[in-house]
Parts: C-alpha cells; structure tokens; sequence
C-alpha cells in the first residue's frame, strides 16, 4: 500500500468541517518524516515505538547516504513491514536537516496524506507523545509544535549548554519576528497538508536547523492557526547531534533578514 486509504474523508482545512477528525486514532492518514544521519543504532526503536503508539501511521525514513548503513537497515525494516507503512527515501549526500524534510515532504504531498510530522530519529521526540499533537490537529489547528517552552513542557538530560543555546536562539527569533511562539525551533511537528501546499516551499533556502524557524515563521505569516503543545524533550542516548557551528551561522543571519524584510513590509504598510 503506497498511500493511506483515500477513500476516508478527512477534513478539508479551511473549509467548513474543519473541525472534523482530520487523524484516527491510530495515526491513519498521516505521515511521519524522519530525517537520518548514522542513526543505525536509533532506527529500529524509534520505529517500533511509534508502531505500538499509533499502529495505523505512516513513516518516511530520508535518509542522506548514511555512511554506518542506516539507510539499509531502513531498507530492511520497509521490507519485514507486512503492513507497508513504513517507506525509504534515498539522497546521495549529507545535504542538512532542512532538505531531507523538504524532500520527505514532497514525497508525502504526491500522496494522499492529510497530516505530515516531523520527528527526530533519536529519541528525543517520544512517539507516545505524538497523540497530542494529533489531537490538537482534530482541534481546528494548523501547526502543532511539540514544545518544550510551554508550561508542562520538560528536557531530560540535555547539556546545559545546549539549553541555553536552544533558549537564546528562542528569544533571538521572537524578539526578531515578533511570533509568539516559544519553541520555534522544535522538531516535533505536525502539519496540516494545506499549510505545506501553501507557504511556498520551492522558495525555502534555509538547510541546517533554522529551516524550523523558517517554516513555523511562514506559516504565522500565512495566517494559519499555529499552536504549541508541552512535550518532553530527552537527550539521545545514543549517537551524536549533528548540530555546528554551520547551523547557528545560518539561524542567526537569516532570521535577522526575515526580521528586517518583515519590518519594511510593516513600514510600508503603514
Ligand atoms: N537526512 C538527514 N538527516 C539529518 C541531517 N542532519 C541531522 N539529521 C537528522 O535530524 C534529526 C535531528 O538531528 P540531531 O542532530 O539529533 O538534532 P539535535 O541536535 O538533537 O537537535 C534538536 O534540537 C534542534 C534545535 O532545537 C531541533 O531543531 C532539532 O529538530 C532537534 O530536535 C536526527 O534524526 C538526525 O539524524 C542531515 O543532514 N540529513
């Protein structure tokens, strides 16, 4: 099975059932995108967890030529998959977070998918947790960010530098932007797949982590129904962040244009 049941009506975002069950359940009718680089030791877990939290979901491993052979064991797993929910994408080269999702995300607006999610192959994100994501889909919103800035929100065991840093970057992108969002760079996500279709994705440069602060700003821009959920965030256990200095560059200098382009675009409105 390539695609989720079409025959299933879902709502239509935006338009008058939009308060109808967008996802079962179980997960049927969407999409998780998870992006990997040497995650071989992660996969298997993170796959079997999600499995037993939402038995009738979908997953998209995009992985970016791997060199310890995860993008194999993703082969292996899609096909001991009796049920094929469980697919691969293949890129020739470690090219950043931002692309991998962009390509998971073309792959999954080709199909019938009504809701697409974002989450780490590591860990930090629980698959437990993703109910309710899901459920403030089927609440009317049209990006739900799984946060760890909200009050209920946690973080198990990450480096305190990485805190600060995660926080900083934060409060750097709200006082730049002015959205009112306090985990604008979280990775655990659900999209409604109007909100994909409509913020322009072609036009997307950002490759590293500071695609997530572009994709949550575009969508604010676009006014669509953006909501947070506490989550908690758990440090890997095992492998490595492939997070650098590369990354934080580019966070910081684009969000800084964004911030000045959506000054101007206020100024001459006036
Ligand atoms: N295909 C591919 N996957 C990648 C790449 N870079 C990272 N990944 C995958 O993307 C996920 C997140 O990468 P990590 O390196 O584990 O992220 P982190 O440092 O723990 O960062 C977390 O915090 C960031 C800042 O808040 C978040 O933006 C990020 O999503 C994540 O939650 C993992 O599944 C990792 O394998 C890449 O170039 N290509």
């Amino acid at each position: 099975m390539e695609s989720p049941d079409s025959a299933t009506t879902g709502s239509q975002p935006g338009g008058d059932d939009r308060h109808a069950e967008v996802v079962a359940a179980d997960g049927a009718r969407a999409l998780v995108v998870i992006p990997t680089y040497n995650e071989k030791d992660n996969l298997p877990g993170i796959i079997g967890r999600l499995n037993q939290a939402l038995p009738g979901i979908h997953v998209l491993v995009v992985d970016d030529s791997s060199p310890d052979g995860t993008g194999e064991l993703a082969d292996q797993l899609a096909a001991d998959d009796a049920d094929h929910r469980l697919h691969v994408l293949h890129r020739t080269a470690k090219d950043g977070l931002g692309k991998a999702y962009l390509a998971g995300f073309g792959w999954g607006l080709a199909r019938t998918y009504d809701v697409i999610i974002e989450m780490d192959a590591d860990g930090s994100h629980a698959p437990e947790q993703l109910g309710s994501l899901l459920a403030a889909i089927n609440d009317g919103a049209d990006l739900v960010i799984g946060s760890r800035y909200v009050p209920g929100g946690r973080l198990v065991n990450w480096p305190k530098r990485r805190e600060w840093l995660s926080r900083g970057a934060n409060t750097y992108a709200r006082l730049a932007l002015g959205a009112h969002i306090h985990d604008i760079t979280a990775g655990f996500r659900a999209y409604r797949r109007e909100v994909l279709e409509t913020i322009s994705l072609g036009t997307v440069e950002s490759a590293g982590y500071c695609f997530q602060i572009d994709l949550a700003w575009r969508t604010v821009q676009a006014g669509f129904d953006v909501r947070e959920v506490p989550i908690t965030f758990t440090e890997r256990e095992v492998g490595e962040s492939k997070m650098d200095g590369g990354v934080m560059t580019e966070a910081f200098m684009m969000v800084a244009r964004w911030g000045v382009a959506s000054r101007m675009t206020r100024l001459r409105r006036r």
